[in-house]
């Protein structure tokens, strides 16, 4: 432990946040405030490129400078996922892809990723429209003619995703949408809030001085805890449903047959892998849970907050539905394509906008497998008033990703970086000509970057599909009294909440009304 500690002493001397305490540094403001809150912060302060405190005085990297950025993760697994990371995702996602580290995730990677491509997912366009269409349908029953309803986003989007994802992926129907409202799903929805959300000092203090014990004691621990109840209910539920599937579709599984859904490709292409190249039965079962997981509440959440921004501002609304409402004359109210919304632009920086001030997964944590030196977009003045335009890290540093921070950067982004304006991805040519080739998407760090980065095609293309019909459709405004009360909560993914009724989960309640057919 006191190696560890000192070999870290070389970003004493880098700006940051004073510590709160010995025991917890900064970590408290970190987990206990609402996402990005610190971050943004602690940027305004200290800039891009910044140390904050861990457990016992660890010191730990805290960046979301662009040039560094595209150095952590494009050196492959140099910067590892870190150890309580990898762990915590073990529990909500099995050993798959996404707690797989280097050969393994290559494996499992060049497998899964095939099945997300471009022309697969458009492929998989028919069901989105079909979900798309269902959710109109039901709110239309709700609303009748010439009135309105107040609707719980998080609830309905996350209900239509995971249709969709059932569909989709496995060519199965969760009902979500006709009420037949699963144990699975709401342990989903639970899971986040309950495992990762508004953690005690306690539990702050006991996830992160685990770093220092034996894998194996931490996988035991994660495994009995019973603050992870929820999140082994969770697995366990999934999982069951993956066994389900498998048996049913096994036989069609094995002659390589089978639709046009995920798993079908993914089966195919794991026939086609010598058998220590495709997946083991534990990473194909992992691998489902995976795209049930990560596949529905992400949108959803994105989904959400975006209705929810287009509510606070009527006439960004209006102009994306006049936009929506052209291209339907365009095409004779035929079913939108990919073409289409691809050439809507303010659809296209809608959506980017969404993405930049919301991402979901707001924040990544890594370590430094070795002894390494990042590099800057900018030089640094250090606390002894030296410059500098790289920052050597020792093996086994804690790098705090800032994905909300690094979304919001004025260099990458332009002015305002904390007001939604689609308009910036129009007029202002952002991301800036010559800005350093970060993210996979809109240079945002939103769907990560490197070698762990999220095949974003898929989600795109649903989440177009969805907000398209929902703009065709429906006009969407919110409360004064319910802004206030929003909170974008910090639990691992970022989650809207209304302050004061934390115990009933992710809630953002809208009220929609029938768009005017003049
Ligand atoms: C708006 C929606 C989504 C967002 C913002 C998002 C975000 C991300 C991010 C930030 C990562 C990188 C994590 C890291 O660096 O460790 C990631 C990875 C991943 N995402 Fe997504 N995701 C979204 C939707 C989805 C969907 C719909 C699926 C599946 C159907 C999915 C499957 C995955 C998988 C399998 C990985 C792991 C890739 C790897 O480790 O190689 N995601 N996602």
């Amino acid at each position: 432990l006191y190696r560890r500690r000192t070999r870290r002493a070389s970003l004493t001397n880098l700006p940051g946040p004073e510590p709160e305490s010995f025991l917890l540094g900064n970590l408290r403001q970190f987990y206990q405030g609402q996402a990005g809150e610190a971050d943004f912060k602690w940027q305004a302060s200290f800039g891009h490129m910044l140390s904050i405190r861990g457990v016992l005085g660890e010191n730990c990297l805290f960046v979301s400078d662009p040039k560094a950025l595209q150095h952590i993760y494009h050196s492959g697994y140099v910067f590892r996922k870190h150890v309580i990371r990898k762990e915590l995702t073990r529990l909500v996602a099995g050993k798959g892809i996404i707690w797989a580290d280097t050969d393994d995730h290559k494996r499992q990677r060049r497998v899964i990723l095939p099945a997300f491509g471009a022309s697969e997912t458009k492929a998989l366009l028919p069901y989105f429209s079909e979900f798309a269409a269902l959710l109109v349908s039901k709110w239309k029953e709700i609303i009748g003619v010439g009135s309105s309803a107040t609707l719980d986003m998080p609830s309905w989007m996350s209900r239509t995703t995971l249709d969709v994802i059932g569909q989709a992926a496995f060519d199965y129907q969760f009902h979500a949408l006709e009420d037949k409202d699963s144990l699975l799903r709401q342990a989903f929805v639970k899971v986040a809030g309950e495992t990762f959300g508004r953690p005690s000092k306690k539990a702050i203090f006991i996830q992160n001085i685990l770093q220092y014990a034996p894998t194996p004691l931490i996988v035991y621990l994660f495994g009995h805890a019973s603050a992870f109840e929820q999140a082994r209910e969770t697995t366990r539920l999934a999982q069951q449903v993956s066994r389900d599937l498998i048996d049913t579709k096994s036989e069609a599984f094995m002659q390589g047959a089978g639709g046009r859904d995920v798993m079908s490709l993914l089966v195919k292409a794991n026939l086609k892998e010598k058998n220590s190249q495709g997946l083991t039965d534990e990473e194909m079962l992992a691998a489902m849970q995976t795209i049930m997981g990560a596949g529905h509440e992400t949108t959803a959440t994105t989904l959400t907050w975006t209705l929810y921004e287009l509510a606070k501002s009527p006439d960004l609304q209006a102009k994306l539905r006049h936009e929506v409402k052209d291209m339907e004359k365009a095409i004779g109210g035929a079913d939108f394509s990919a073409a289409n919304f691809e050439s809507m632009p303010y659809l296209q920086a809608v959506m980017k906008e969404a993405l930049r001030m919301h991402p979901v997964s707001y924040y990544g944590l890594r370590e430094a497998a070795r002894d390494d030196v990042i590099p800057l977009s900018k030089p640094i003045m250090l606390r002894d008033g030296s410059v500098v335009k790289e920052v050597p890290v020792a093996k086994g540093t804690t790098v705090y990703i800032s994905i909300a921070g690094y979304n919001r950067n004025e260099d990458v982004f332009g002015k305002d970086v904390h007001r939604f304006k689609p308009e910036r991805w129009l007029d202002e040519a952002v991301p800036r000509k010559g800005a350093t080739a970060v993210g996979v998407y809109g240079n945002m760090m939103t769907f990560g970057s490197g070698v762990r980065s999220c095949g974003y095609f898929y989600r795109l293309l649903e989440y177009q599909t969805i907000l398209v019909q929902l703009m065709k459709n429906f006009e969407f405004s919110v409360d004064a009294s319910i802004v206030n009360k929003i909170r974008r909560d910090a639990a691992l993914v970022m989650q809207p909440i209304i302050e004061g009724e934390y115990e009933k989960g992710p809630q953002l309640p809208l009220r929609v009304s029938l768009v005017s057919t003049d």
